[in-house]
């Protein structure tokens, strides 16, 4: 008939739906880079100063940019909940108003995110990216190697400026992190009278924890570069070295968010050396770490796979892992028992105990049958449910292990 379309030529649901979708990667640096120069531009920080909602004049003038531009970013971030519009009080004019999305991207704020936004939207660690898909195909050189001809920590030791933005942006994490842990498993901490914080970055992980639990005398351990400019705080003595030479002696090794960017022979070397460091009877290793969903589970989350892919990029093999995953290195550690994940509000938290190893280890990659007996999957409870659909899920994992022989400690 004159005018019908054929039908081969009308696309199906299917493809109607993938070609939307599409789009979604195309342009899917779009919400970061918004986010980012909204964070540039103060915007957060003048709406929650400003306490009621502000029009377009009131904050492009506080700004001082143009309405046009400022009216387009607005609208975006609005339609994806990071601002909102509100009457202004018992008025019917309209305003821009601050959601709990947009109080994370304070500046300064309690529970601010602003500068890991900041600090993964750099070009420094935008560029490691552009080199992934050489790394998968040929495994020659790590993809933040490519880019910048030294692995991360070489490179952050070589420049300042970064450095202070990764430390800045690693603390923002370590706040929200350091907070579930205390409230939600701050039996790990009781009793404790010395713990070091191995890769602690710039102390506020052991800070915050130090200040829940005054008698603990903590010892921020991390890279010589890092802890020469880590801000001092009461109760925390900062000590520089190399977790693979020697980790200081202390009632407890904690570790958060450190391993993940290690493979498993360099997490499995540095638990090893934490065994030295911790007291035989009644030393801990607590860790706090993502813990992502198993394969048959298929409860894989979104943040939990993206952090797997960051670690891709920017570490020298690191990768998030899951739970049978994380009793293969505390297998082959030498540690054979901890308990179950436990959960936290908005994140999760296990928590372990340690014995030494009596049976021969699995063998890697896999986590073997052992390994998986050492370290059970939590049973199907509502605390397992949680565990593995509240991203990012962390872990803490505690040990017990064998007496030190103790070198001398070395400090900046
Ligand atoms: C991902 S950051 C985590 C920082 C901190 N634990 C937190 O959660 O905010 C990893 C830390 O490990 C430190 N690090 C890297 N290599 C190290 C080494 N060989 N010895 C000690 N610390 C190291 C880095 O400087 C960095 O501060």
């Amino acid at each position: 008939m004159a005018g019908e379309i054929p039908r081969k030529r009308i696309i199906s649901k299917e493809v109607a739906y993938a070609q939307q979708e599409i789009w979604k990667f195309i342009l899917g640096f779009t919400p970061t880079a918004v986010v980012k120069c909204a964070i540039e531009l103060g915007i957060p920080d003048i709406l929650e100063n400003h306490q009621t909602p502000m029009t377009l004049a009131e904050l492009a003038s506080k700004i001082g940019c143009n309405q046009s531009s400022l009216y387009r970013i607005m609208r975006f971030l609005i339609h994806y909940k990071i601002f909102q519009e509100k009457h202004v009080f018992e008025t019917s004019v309209v305003g821009y108003a601050q959601t709990p999305l947009s109080r994370l991207l304070t500046r300064h704020g309690e529970n601010s995110m602003a500068d890991l936004v900041l600090l993964e939207s750099t070009p420094v660690m935008l560029a490691p990216w552009q080199k992934l898909s050489a790394w998968v195909l040929d495994n020659k050189q790590l993809p933040f190697d490519a880019a910048h001809g030294t692995d991360l920590w070489g490179f952050t030791a070589a420049n300042p400026g970064h450095s202070k933005l990764f430390d800045d942006g690693m603390a923002c994490d370590a706040r929200v992190g350091v907070a579930a842990v205390i409230a939600g498993c701050p039996e790990v901490f009781e009793g404790l009278k010395t713990m070091v914080d191995v890769g602690g970055g710039d102390g506020t992980a052991l800070r915050l924890i130090v200040e829940a639990c005054p008698w603990i005398h903590g010892i921020n351990y991390d890279l010589p570069h890092v802890v020469a400019v880590a801000p001092t705080s009461t109760g925390v003595e900062h000590v520089g070295g190399n977790m693979f030479d020697y980790i200081p002696k202390a009632d407890a090794a904690y570790f958060m968010k450190v391993l993940h960017d290690w493979k498993d022979e360099e997490c499995i070397g540095i638990l090893k050396k934490c065994r030295k460091a911790i007291p035989q009877d009644t030393g801990k290793v607590i860790i706090v770490e993502n813990v992502i969903g198993q394969k048959e589970d298929n409860e894989f989350n979104d943040v939990g796979l993206m952090l797997d892919m960051v670690m891709m990029a920017h570490t020298t093999n690191g990768k998030e892992r899951t739970l049978k995953e994380w009793s293969y290195l505390f297998h082959e550690a030498g540690f054979t028992r901890s308990p179950p994940p436990l959960p936290l509000p908005g994140t999760t938290v296990a928590a372990g105990n340690h014995h030494r190893r009596q049976e021969p280890p699995p063998h890697p990659p896999l986590p073997s049958p052992t390994a998986t007996h050492l370290h059970p999957p939590p049973p199907a409870t509502s605390s397992a449910t949680h565990l593995y659909r509240q991203p990012p899920p962390t872990s803490t994992i505690t040990h017990h292990h064998p007496p030190p022989p103790l070198p001398p400690p070395r400090t900046t």
